[in-house]
């Protein structure tokens, strides 16, 4: 029985490449024993090194095939109505098919079946939501990577997607462009949108409900971002122990900690690390 409060829920889920007859057995699983569960309106974070199956397990969540799957999936089937969620990925050029946003957001609105009628406005409220209503009838080559990037949420956001899938959305975009997208990717998590970010940049993890981290297939880690990098006594944290570098604010916390001057709780950004700084002093 699906509990109402799961958009998402897997259990004991494996999942290897579909291929046919005998060759399947030799195949190995690309995700392996996988429970997660997933609330409306969470932000959770996929992080891993290349490989480690974050993509795979976000396919298996947005309901796309080609795999074999094992195990329990269950989808929420009043919020899950079309059979496949749409996923941003990291090329903001395979963003976009429309030559302007306004084309973008009216294509993908006709090709979710939804009556002409009601394009226009759920078109323009969509890109109004994301900022992009200003450049609507913009050259797709006039707008940069980010711009293309927030084009294609305003897709997802137009045809009703339960949540936002984004792979590595901010991966080829510039540092001001990237703050850019999370922020309003954050705005939207605060109106109540459901998201899945997946990333290999540790400093993107401050804005998440839940990290989930996986290794080789598998989850290592499934819990709150300060606890990825909490070190235990003896001074080793998960983040650590699966090869990341931590963030700055992080190792700055840290080093506070060596020298006998710990923060009363780790901090994730850089204003939250000078306040903790301010308070102790
Ligand atoms: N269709 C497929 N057939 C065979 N192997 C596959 C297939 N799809 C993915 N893989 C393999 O599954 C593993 C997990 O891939 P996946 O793309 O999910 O990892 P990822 O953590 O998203 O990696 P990255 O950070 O590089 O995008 C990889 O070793 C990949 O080569």
């Amino acid at each position: 029985m699906f509990l109402a409060k799961n958009l998402v829920e897997l259990s004991n889920v494996s999942v290897k490449p579909l291929t046919y007859g005998d060759k399947m057995n030799a195949q190995p699983y690309l995700l392996q024993h996988i429970e997660v569960s997933m609330a409306g309106g969470e932000w959770i974070t996929f992080i891993g090194r290349n490989g480690s199956g974050k993509s795979t397990l976000a396919r298996v969540i947005a309901g796309f095939g080609a795999m074999h799957i094992e195990g329990r999936v269950e989808r929420d089937p009043v919020r899950f109505v079309t059979g496949q969620v749409p996923i941003v990925l990291q090329q903001p050029d395979a963003s976009m098919i429309g030559s302007t946003p306004w084309e973008d957001v009216v294509m993908m609105l006709e090709q979710h079946g939804v009556e002409g009628s009601k394009i226009p406005e759920l078109a323009e409220d969509a890109l109004r939501l994301v900022g992009m209503h200003i450049r609507m009838h913009q050259r797709v080559e006039t707008l940069s990577g980010g711009q293309k990037q927030l084009t294609a949420i305003a897709g997802c956001l137009a045809v009703q997607s339960p949540m936002l899938i984004l792979d590595e959305v901010t991966a080829m975009l510039d540092p001001e462009a990237c703050i850019h997208v999370l922020e309003k990717v954050r705005e939207l998590n605060k109106r109540g949108v459901t998201v899945i970010w997946i990333t290999q940049k540790l400093e993107e993890l401050a804005a998440s409900d839940r990290v989930l981290a996986l290794e080789q297939g598998e989850v290592r880690f499934d819990h709150k971002a300060e606890s990825f990098f909490a070190r235990d006594e003896d001074g080793r944290s998960i983040c650590e122990s699966m090869g990341f570098t931590a963030p700055y604010v992080i190792q700055t916390a840290w080093e506070l900690e060596k020298l006998g001057l710990p923060l009363e709780s780790l901090p994730m950004t850089p204003e939250t690390l000078a306040k903790a700084v301010q308070q102790r002093w």
